[in-house]
């Protein structure tokens, strides 16, 4: 029997069926702020698969991946209204079992199965087998996690690394995050490597250059109009976001030691096609001092498989982990 999988981030929430071999089906996708609760949006999803499968057969078992810390049956979304307790929503939706887990683990579990088709190698780097494998992504916040190696094969690391301090490597980052503090007081990552980080990040530098800036401004003018360059301010955010991604990237690589690569998933940098590839991350990434030549040898990938979390809810929901 087929098992329900779903992606639920602090913009959208994406579900799936994943059979017997964690072949992925039936994806479709819902604002999350459409439903009042995520029992409503899972429900929906049922009732449009009820209405346009003959053969339809309602799943009993579901794994489902959130942006929000998982430490109790008591689950808060950190960027969306949404909470839940994992048990009611078990029985309201009538699963025999239910496995919520943090959307960067469930990420972090798809990673052994990720194939070249499913990555776009930036720079250069070799990954060297068994070791750590770190993976952080920018979207409405930033997820990070890593898969460790064990005795008994993989371990997916829980972390909430996109809640790390903000690092800037030269005056002008400096300059920009010290506006940001002005406003926010603590500096996350997260605060800058996320869609609305795209818009922090256009508003500080705005501010420091006493220029005007769209009001309405989104993440996602943010990059046409960098990638177009019809906006010097967009450009550099832009520009400042791939750097500091990289610095965070290799901050996390060295605390990890994780010389079987990092990846980076989320929303907005496989949207940012071959730009990235001639972006500041890479050169930004090595750059660590004593430290650049360890990090010159890990390989850096963007994930362009649409749903890399639902290869890990496949493999969790149909036993297939390693
Ligand atoms: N083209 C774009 N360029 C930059 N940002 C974009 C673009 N399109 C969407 N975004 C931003 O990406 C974010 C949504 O990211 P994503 O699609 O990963 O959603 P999510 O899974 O709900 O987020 P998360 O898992 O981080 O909570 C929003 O902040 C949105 O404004």
């Amino acid at each position: 029997m087929k098992g329900l999988i779903a992606d639920i981030g602090g913009t959208n929430a994406r579900f799936a069926l994943a059979d017997t071999n964690g072949k992925v089906q039936q994806v479709k996708h819902f604002p999350c702020r459409d439903f009042p609760r995520l029992a409503d949006a899972c429900e929906a999803y049922l009732t449009e698969l009820a209405a346009t499968e003959t053969d339809f057969v309602r799943p009993r078992a579901a794994a489902i991946a959130v942006a929000s810390p998982v430490d109790s049956d008591d689950v808060r979304m950190t960027n969306h209204v949404w909470s839940f307790s994992i048990e009611e929503t078990r029985r309201q939706l009538q699963f025999d079992t239910l496995q919520v887990i943090n959307d960067f683990v469930a990420v972090a579990l798809g990673l052994p199965h990720l194939t070249d088709d499913d990555v776009l190698q930036v720079g250069s780097g070799i990954p060297v087998a068994r070791q750590p494998m770190a993976v952080l992504g920018a979207g409405t916040g930033l997820g990070v996690s890593a898969m460790l190696p064990t005795g008994l094969g993989w371990a997916p690391l829980s972390s909430e690394g996109g809640h790390v301090t903000a690092p800037a490597v030269n005056e002008r980052e400096a300059a920009v995050l010290a506006v940001l503090r002005g406003h926010f007081g603590h500096v996350s990552a997260e605060r800058i490597i996320s869609g609305p980080g795209l818009v922090n990040l256009s508003r500080a530098i705005a501010e420091l250059d006493g220029v005007g800036i769209d009001p309405d401004l989104t993440p996602a003018d943010c990059t046409s109009r960098a990638l177009d360059q019809s906006c010097h301010v967009s450009t550099e955010a832009l520009n400042m976001f791939a750097a500091i991604l990289g610095t965070v990237a290799a901050n996390l690589a060295v605390t990890l030691c994780s010389r079987g690569g990092v990846y980076i998933a989320g929303g907005i940098v496989p949207r940012l096609g071959d730009w990235f590839l001639t972006s500041p991350f890479r050169q930004r990434f090595e750059d660590k001092g004593r430290f650049g030549g360890y990090l010159a040898a890990i390989p850096t990938y963007v994930v362009t498989n649409s749903h890399p979390a639902f290869v890990g809810l496949a493999s969790l929901v149909t036993g297939r982990g390693r």
